[in-house]
């Protein structure tokens, strides 16, 4: 069980909204993943206002944990204010905070995310923030009290996959809340070994959405965050530089 502040979850994948070719592939693989949080950006909708398009048309919205994102915010003010804005529509106060910090990257800027966040749960959100693999700056948000930390696997959108996972598994390792990859993934393969790095869940959007069948592609990261979590559960073996035989013959008769 995922549990973030005082919500519970089943389902260890966090799954983005944007960017599907329509709207019924969106619900179709949101179904097939068996998500339980959702997350959308604030600032692609007008929450208050019906008439606008909704990118959750399709999407049984009480059947979810829709989870406002601050995409957008450039600096720690605005994404409060988009932040208290979702709150105000009646969303729940739980809020992924992002500031993003350099356009090409995409890359979150930590000294503004950690101001949002420090404003933000003093206002008595539940603060999940949008981070960089960080170690120093994830242990800093924890200290301020965040609900759950959410490193990069790498650039949003990028389909790099993990590209330091010995950053993720330093961050994982000192962790005392829980540990969400969020972005850059781009098969299942980085989701199972964000998840056997010991992750406690996995937010991804582009990998889906913009895969050739986003429906099998959502049922594809469900099975491989489930065995990447079973995996990690097991416990894997050490790695070692030699071979050490499968069928160990010591102390055994051996036929000739
Ligand atoms: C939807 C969302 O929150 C994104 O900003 C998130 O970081 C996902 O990134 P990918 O699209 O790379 O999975």
């Amino acid at each position: 069980m995922l549990k973030i502040g005082s919500f519970s979850f089943q389902s260890r994948l966090l799954l983005g909204t944007g960017k599907f070719s329509d709207y019924d592939v969106q619900r179709q693989a949101i179904e097939v993943s068996e998500a339980e949080i959702l997350t959308f950006a604030v600032r692609r909708m007008d929450i208050f206002d019906a008439s606008q398009p909704n990118l959750l048309e399709k999407i049984d919205v009480t059947k979810y944990t829709l989870l406002p994102n601050t995409a957008g915010a450039k600096t720690a003010e605005e994404a409060v204010r988009i932040a208290k804005l979702a709150k105000a529509s009646g969303l729940c106060d739980m809020v992924k905070v992002e500031v993003i910090g350099d356009w090409k990257t995409l890359l979150p800027d930590p000294v503004e995310t950690l101001k949002a966040s420090e404003e933000l749960l003093k206002e008595g959100f539940t603060v999940l923030p949008y981070t960089s693999d960080d170690v120093v700056l994830a242990r800093k948000l924890q200290e301020l009290g965040v609900h759950a930390i959410m490193p990069g696997a790498s650039p949003i959108g990028s389909g790099l996959g993990i590209v330091n996972p010995l950053n993720l598994s330093f961050i994982i390792e000192q962790a005392t809340v829980p540990v969400i990859v969020d972005a850059g993934i781009g098969g299942p393969a980085d989701a199972a070994l964000a998840m056997e790095l010991g992750a406690d869940g996995v937010l991804l959007n582009t990998a889906v959405s913009g895969a050739k069948d986003p429906v099998k592609m959502a049922e594809a990261m469900k099975l491989a965050i489930e065995a990447g979590r079973i995996g990690y559960e097991a416990g894997r073996i050490a790695r070692k530089r030699y071979a050490t035989a499968s069928s160990p013959i010591e102390g055994m008769s051996v036929l000739e």
